[in-house]
């Protein structure tokens, strides 16, 4: 069988951008995406697409491996970006919105963005952004999308910045004798994302055709998404592009429902409006739609993703009791989307609800296109024990991993390591069934006597307390035992009967082992977050370094007696 080798015919580049051109082929007359009032067929999605990528060397002077950006929300203009942008044989640089102009600019200049697609309320971010460039280097670009629904007019001297709208490319692209740029190799660059800034600065991914395509279909398969789901995009697509659901809802010819921005209200709404089947979603917008007022059981089930951080167990629960179908996945921007996920056994399904929730939370196992997964000491890079207790750090192989940090080989080395591992810097545990579960991220691994506490675990106890909303728990230096789980809590809005930070505690005794308890609770009207939602534990580590704290001491910045 030697002389049987890899030709062109079976070795061409695998890219997710074809799924748009069957799309249009097999749901041409289908609704692609729907706005407000606003809606678009798969046809003419594909030719929007084709439309805009012409345009983009032809008209603007990208050229082929450049960075183009965009800072817009879920608005159309922002899905079909995911694909005319590397349709044109570009570099897709999605921006978080939520970000500040400092940020932004060391972002556009990290990359060397060309250009910029700007929505209509990120004008005055990016204009800022780009104000702050030293002097004498070059600007990208800029093209506005216009957003008549925003309601906010633009100054005169505010669109003198912009070369054109969006929809001036889309008028005058050309989709008759335009061909989309196939990548040479399924290993060129299709997107570069940062990464949320949770535990540093947020760090330029780079992934290729290749990696995209894998973890797109993986996703799809691991979630069961059957065709012509409806789609709400509760999730950013900013955020690792929507998990890589930018192209899968192409891939199955599902219906987008893009959205500016939302509360449960909207949500709701909405899933009733367009009869939405399928949504991904952090665990705090679970919260969110646990705790609204508007909650009410859905009219149909609504299949949720949800991942980007551990969701409690009792939260699952709250959520899953309104008739939404809860599937649990891991992952981070430097595999894109899922690639470990609960998968769900048939026989689960008989044991009481608190139970089933208690396994979901778990992150599970790897996905069918990931290689392998396992859970290591971080210094031996031996298994730890199927236990259930010892923890490891996450390692991982498979073509979902990125090719690396762009600009910063050294923290590409740090995690790509020459064992042919990538490692995550999140700590789990093994269990006896072969399911790992994360305990923690190594940097806020609290370590109290000697003993491993997991944040997590303690934040879980928390979050079934009834009147918490959220809660975040950070290790507090203490003289006598190293650290000390210290936690900080939002109470539920419109409780009659607030608790006692000694009720609290109370609550986490008969809850948890003695040394996980946290020794002071403070509580808070709302929790430091980073640009995706998450919560920031570096500033409540400060916070609780500000206060003077330490649980040893007898003079405490807060005021409060050693519990
Ligand atoms: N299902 C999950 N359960 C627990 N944690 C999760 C889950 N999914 C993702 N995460 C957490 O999110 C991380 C990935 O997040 P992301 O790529 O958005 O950036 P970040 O790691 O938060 O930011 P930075 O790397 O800049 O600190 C994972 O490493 C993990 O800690």
């Amino acid at each position: 069988m030697e002389e049987l080798k890899p030709r062109f015919a079976n070795s061409c580049p695998l890219t997710p951008l074809g799924f748009l051109e069957r799309a249009a082929t097999v749901y041409g007359d289908c609704i692609s995406v729907v706005y407000d009032d606003l809606s678009y067929t798969w046809s003419q999605t594909h030719t929007r697409c084709l439309r805009v990528a012409s345009c983009i060397e032809s008209c603007l002077g990208v050229k082929k491996g450049q960075v183009v950006s965009v800072v817009a929300p879920n608005v159309p203009a922002m899905y079909e970006l995911n694909f005319a942008v590397p349709m044109a044989g570009v570099v897709l640089n999605n921006i978080n919105t939520r970000l500040n102009a400092v940020t932004i600019s060391v972002m556009l200049r990290h990359s060397e963005s060309k250009l910029v697609f700007v929505d209509q309320l990120s004008v005055r971010l990016v204009l800022d952004a780009v104000s702050l460039f030293p002097k004498n280097t070059p600007t990208p670009l800029l093209v506005l999308i216009a957003d008549n629904i925003t309601g906010e007019n633009l100054t005169v001297e505010d669109r003198e910045h912009f070369v054109c709208c969006y929809e001036d490319l889309v008028e005058k692209g050309d989709d008759k004798t335009f061909k989309w740029v196939r990548p040479i190799s399924e290993w060129d660059p299709i997107v570069l994302n940062y990464t949320s800034g949770t535990t540093s600065s947020p760090k330029g991914v780079v992934h290729s055709h290749r990696s995209v395509f894998v973890v797109t279909l993986d996703s799809l398969i691991d979630w069961g998404v059957p065709k012509q789901p409806v789609y709400l995009w509760t999730l950013p697509m900013f955020h690792a592009n929507g998990w890589g659901y930018t192209w899968g809802i192409a891939a199955v010819g599902g219906t987008n429902i893009c959205l500016r921005r939302f509360d449960g209200e909207i949500i709701f709404n909405l899933i009733r409006r367009h009869r939405v089947t399928h949504m991904c979603a952090a665990p705090i917008v679970l919260n969110m739609l646990s705790n609204s007022p508007n909650a009410e059981p859905l009219p149909n089930p609504v299949h949720v993703m949800t991942g980007g951080a551990p969701p409690p167990a009792a939260v699952l629960l709250r959520t899953e009791s309104l008739g939404f179908v809860i599937s649990h996945g891991y992952g981070m921007t430097e595999m894109l989307g899922v690639v470990v996920s609960c998968a769900w056994k048939r026989e689960w399904n008989r044991l009481p609800a608190t139970e089933q929730a208690r396994l979901k939370s778990r992150q599970g196992v790897r996905t069918a296109a990931m290689m392998e997964v396992d859970v290591v000491d971080p210094n031996s890079g031996v298994s730890v024990k199927r236990d259930g207790l010892t923890m490891g750090e996450i390692v991982l192989k498979g073509s979902s991993i990125m090719l690396g940090y762009l600009k910063n080989s050294a923290a590409t080395a740090k995690c790509i390591r020459a064992d042919g591992w990538f490692y995550t810097g999140d700590m789990a545990v093994m269990h006896p069934d072969g399911y790992l579960e994360i305990k923690d991220r190594s940097k806020d691994v609290i370590i109290s006597g000697g003993e491993n506490v997991s944040s997590v675990e303690v934040e879980s106890a928390l979050y079934s307390h009834p009147a918490v909303d959220e809660a975040a728990v950070v290790a507090c230096p203490d003289e006598y035992w190293g650290e000390t789980p210290f936690a900080f809590v939002t109470l539920k809005k419109g409780m009659r009967v607030r608790p006692t930070e000694k009720e609290i505690l109370e609550y986490c005794r008969e809850k948890l082992a003695h040394f996980m308890v946290p020794k002071v609770v403070v509580f808070r009207d709302k929790l430091p977050k980073t640009s995706t939602g998450k919560i920031q534990k570096f500033t409540l580590k400060e916070i609780v370094k500000t206060m003077g704290y330490s649980s040893s001491s007898s003079s405490y910045g807060v005021g409060r007696a050693r519990m």
